[in-house]
């Protein structure tokens, strides 16, 4: 460890859901010297709100999901303590809402058919992908399904892949805590649940942080670990000690260059981080001088279906939430995310324009303004949030979020039921808090069973200096509590964590 400069018990990096949360719980156990570490200038994370032409708009997550179930959501449960305004949404309606190249609406009997057609064999794909992932070859697999060709069939596919179905049933999300979903509508934005949890132990002064536990622009690019603790460094040339180190960066940061351990992982790690998928997942805003689009009920949704899946398919206008806004979005998934986010704002205006005459004619006004998020080409998040395939396994869970020695992992994706949301986030942070209190608690076993060992050493010290035989005199004046424990470490009466070698 690097002895100038400052310690600390523990250093978190990343003030996301996860990250907050874990400070929170230690504060509450009354782990005061922390030191959060965060790369960009504000707390959220993902949770991020954005002001688009005088409102509050959500670039990143928008809903809590998961809500009206035999169990509470605990994000549900903070959103109402902190009065935050919620809207609620039905997806449903999308499916009959569906709009060609030339502006007609197919007729709801074919959309229903459709949709029940992709639904079946999105069901008998997932069979068969199940099947040939247990190697059940006495049952004969069902032949594959055929695939979308239509725009009709490719919309609702891509409504089903990468929306409804996009994870594997049952989703514990759902059967856990509610399939009811809510959009969070409200001038604080969501990152106010952040800032509720956070001013329980940060200090705060007219609705800012102040408190110099909380380090905002600090990039961490370093993490030196032994078993004496961990020496953070940031890009900026600032060095922190630390006895342990919650790690909060999400998986697609993992997974990229941007933190470099020393030593390097252990690589049962380090394959369980590659081993997860990562969604990229894009809402484009765009506001009009004037609204065009149907504004009745059961039309929040509605979707463009196009001949290249899942381009400028699905889209929402934002009347519900905030009537008179004028304002739509549109989602794109994936490899359109990045096609996008590598184009100038002005082309994707062109591109979004251009499907927006298609659907509702050539008179539709150009929009006021755009806003394009780039999560995949931003260094800090590289995703939005994690996608397990669906061979991942119980031990992959396992080793995400298994400590390498002081080092402790946390965020959505190291959280095995709700992986992907921001309760899978805020969940795993009170998880590994908890985790790291428990060896906290052992160290300090540990530590004074060491103190008390040395104590009925000193006798024995006393007894052995009144001795003049110098090759005793060494062996003794050698002995100090560091070398007992290292002795411990190396008599196997100590856990020495995996990965710490
Ligand atoms: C577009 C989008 C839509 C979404 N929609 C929903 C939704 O509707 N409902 C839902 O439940 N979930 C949704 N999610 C997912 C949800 O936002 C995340 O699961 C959750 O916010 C993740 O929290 P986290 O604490 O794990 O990670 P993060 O929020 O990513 O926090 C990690 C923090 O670490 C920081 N960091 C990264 N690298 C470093 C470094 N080297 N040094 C210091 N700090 C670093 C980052 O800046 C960040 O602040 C969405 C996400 C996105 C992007």
């Amino acid at each position: 460890m690097d002895s100038s400069s400052p310690s600390c018990s523990v250093v978190i990096v990343g003030a996301g859901i996860s990250g907050i949360a874990a400070a929170k719980e230690l504060a509450k156990s009354g782990i005061e010297d922390m030191v959060i570490l965060e790369a960009s200038d504000r707390i959220g994370g993902r949770i991020r709100k954005e002001d688009f032409g005088g409102l509050t708009v959500e670039m990143g997550a928008g809903w809590i999901q998961g809500v009206g179930g035999r169990e509470s959501n605990p994000v549900w449960e903070l959103a109402n303590r902190s009065g935050l305004r919620t809207c609620f949404s039905d997806y449903s309606n999308a499916r009959y809402n569906i709009y060609d190249q030339s502006g007609n609406k197919y007729p709801s009997g074919l959309a229903a058919d459709s949709y029940n057609k992709a639904v079946k064999s999105a069901i008998q794909e997932l069979r068969n992908q199940e099947a040939k992932l247990h190697g059940v070859s006495t049952v004969p697999s069902p032949e594959s399904p055929p695939s979308p060709k239509t725009p009709i069939e490719l919309a609702i596919d891509f409504i089903l892949h990468d929306f409804e179905m996009a994870e594997v049933e049952p989703i514990s999300t759902y059967t856990d805590f509610g399939e009811r979903e809510f959009l969070v509508a409200d001038e604080r934005g969501y990152e106010f649940l952040l800032f509720k949890m956070a001013e329980s132990f940060l200090f705060t002064l007219e609705g800012k942080i102040v408190d110099a536990r909380l380090q905002l622009n600090k990039v961490v690019r370093e993490l030196q670990y032994s078993r004496d603790g961990v020496t953070v460094k940031t890009e900026d040339g600032c060095a922190y000690n630390a006895n342990y180190v919650v790690l909060s960066v999400s998986v697609g940061v993992l997974q990229s260059d941007l933190i470099c351990f020393r030593p390097q992982l252990p690589k049962w790690k380090t394959e369980a981080i590659m081993k997860c998928d990562v969604i990229v997942y894009t809402k484009i805003f765009l506001k009009f001088p004037w609204k065009f689009w149907p504004c009745g009920p059961g039309s929040e949704f509605f979707l463009y279906a196009h001949e290249r899946r899942g381009y400028y398919t699905f889209w929402q206008h934002m009347e519900n939430a905030y009537p008179g806004s004028n304002i739509l979005v549109v989602t794109l998934t994936n490899e359109e995310s990045k096609r996008v986010e590598a184009q100038s704002d002005k082309e994707t205006l062109r591109e979004a324009m251009g499907v927006l005459r298609d659907m509702f004619g050539l008179e539709v006004p150009t929009a006021d303004r755009i806003l394009v998020p780039r999560w995949w080409n931003n260094r800090f998040q590289r995703c939005s949030y994690s996608n397990y395939p669906i061979f991942a396994t119980h031990q992959d869970f396992e080793h995400i979020k298994a400590p390498v020695g002081p080092i402790f992992f946390t965020g959505e994706h190291t959280n095995e039921r709700f992986n992907g949301y921001v309760h899978g986030g805020y969940l795993s942070g009170l998880e590994t808090s908890k985790a790291l209190l428990e060896e906290m608690k052992k160290g300090q076993k540990e530590s004074s069973l060491v103190e008390a060992q040395t104590l009925l050493l000193e006798p024995l010290l006393a007894l052995t200096e009144s001795l003049t035989l110098s090759t005793q005199q060494e062996a003794v004046s050698d002995l100090h509590k560091w070398d007992l424990t290292r002795q411990m470490y190396l008599n196997g009466k100590m856990v020495v964590q995996d990965g710490v070698k």
